[in-house]
């Protein structure tokens, strides 16, 4: 077990929940209210829940999977021309050993510590097309925290309808994280628009994420290190390959199987941060030992970068003081951005 995981970042049991999302939408306050329960429950206790009738089409998620293998099977040097190194904006591809294990807050790896991950990526961060409430050429926001900005798309001639797929995919994620913000909310005992003016332009980044199988038979490199994610919540599309565990109280890591037509979702730092950790923020790595390549689309949903992340007062007292002074969501996520890869210049 990590030595001095803090309680907020452990799983209590073994078992994750599989909730129903079907009231999501629901035009009845008492079933949506039903549904705030389980998901509160879910968030206290574990910190991942599994999601069923979410309302992104499975074709959709089959696409995404689909031209997430054409991109990684690409030659190394096509790859490489969409280096994460040259955005700005930490978008882009990371080849296998582009990114540092950095742990937790409270188990740190340090630079010389942290051994080469057996993954590659390729990241993208908001933009107005994958935003259903915009309009097309809509502008953004000052750009104050340097996160804002272009995605480096492959062109047409490389991969036919990637980007088209992406983000297709990413609107429809979008759509459902909003609306899972306001059953948080609900969850919290907040009105259901509580965080509606933190998510105009939300901090949102997904990355494809490519494992491939361990080289060397019965010898296991990490696939990513035990880590907990930086912003308000996770949606996570893990494809058919075993390999996400998350650590218990009791410090086992309890694998996470996929689970056919769901997906995972997982309280971040942000959100966890807003309930003074009573949502945890569970640590969780991937280990690939299925002998298969595994393909997983994590989307991180974060609320604007300019909104200030301030623990609620109904969540503190005198013996649990808030466990952070407020802060920007932009200035969390770009320190984190900024340690996570290997010879970033932005
Ligand atoms: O690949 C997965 O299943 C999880 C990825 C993950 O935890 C992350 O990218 O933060
Ligand atoms: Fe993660």
């Amino acid at each position: 077990m990590l030595p001095s995981s803090n309680q907020s970042q452990l799983a209590e049991c073994a078992a994750i929940p599989v909730i129903d999302l079907s009231a999501l939408d629901s035009s009845c306050p008492e079933e949506r209210q039903r549904l705030a329960r389980q998901i509160y429950d879910a968030c206290t206790r574990v910190g991942f829940f599994y999601v069923k009738n979410h309302g992104i089409p499975e074709t959709l998620v089959n696409d995404v999977h689909n031209v997430a293998a054409q991109f990684f099977s690409l030659p190394e040097e096509e790859k490489m021309k969409f280096y994460i190194g040259n955005s700005q904006k930490f978008r882009g591809y990371s080849p296998v050993g582009g990114e540092k294990a950095t742990g937790t807050e409270e188990n740190p790896i340090s630079e010389e510590e942290a051994g080469v991950m057996l993954s590659e990526a390729f990241d993208i961060g908001y933009e107005v097309a994958m935003d259903s409430t915009k309009k097309p050429g809509a502008t953004l926001p000052p750009d104050t925290y340097g996160l804002y900005g272009e995605n480096q798309w492959p062109d047409e001639q490389t991969l036919a309808g990637f980007t088209q797929t992406y983000l297709g995919y990413c609107v429809s994620a979008l759509d459902l994280c909003r609306k899972m913000m306001k059953i948080f909310a609900l969850a919290l005992g907040l009105p259901e628009e509580y965080f509606d003016s933190s998510m105009q332009t939300p901090g949102v980044t997904s990355r494809m994420m490519h494992y491939p199988a361990q080289p060397v038979a019965g010898e296991v490199q990490e696939g990513l290190g035990a880590h907990t994610d930086w912003e308000c919540f996770t949606i996570l599309s893990q494809g058919h390959v075993p390999g996400l565990e998350i650590l218990n109280h009791n410090g086992e890591w309890v694998l996470a199987p996929p689970i056919a037509g769901t997906l995972v979702v997982n309280i971040a730092d942000c959100l966890s941060t807003w309930t003074n950790k009573k949502f945890k923020s569970t640590i969780h790595r991937v280990n690939n030992l299925s002998g298969e390549e595994r393909y997983s689309i994590p989307f991180f949903f974060g609320v604007d970068y300019d909104s200030t992340i301030s623990v609620l007062d109904k969540y503190t007292s005198s013996e649990n003081p808030p466990c952070r002074a407020p802060f920007k969501a932009g200035d969390w996520v770009r320190e984190k951005l900024s340690k996570a890869y290997v010879g970033y210049e932005g």
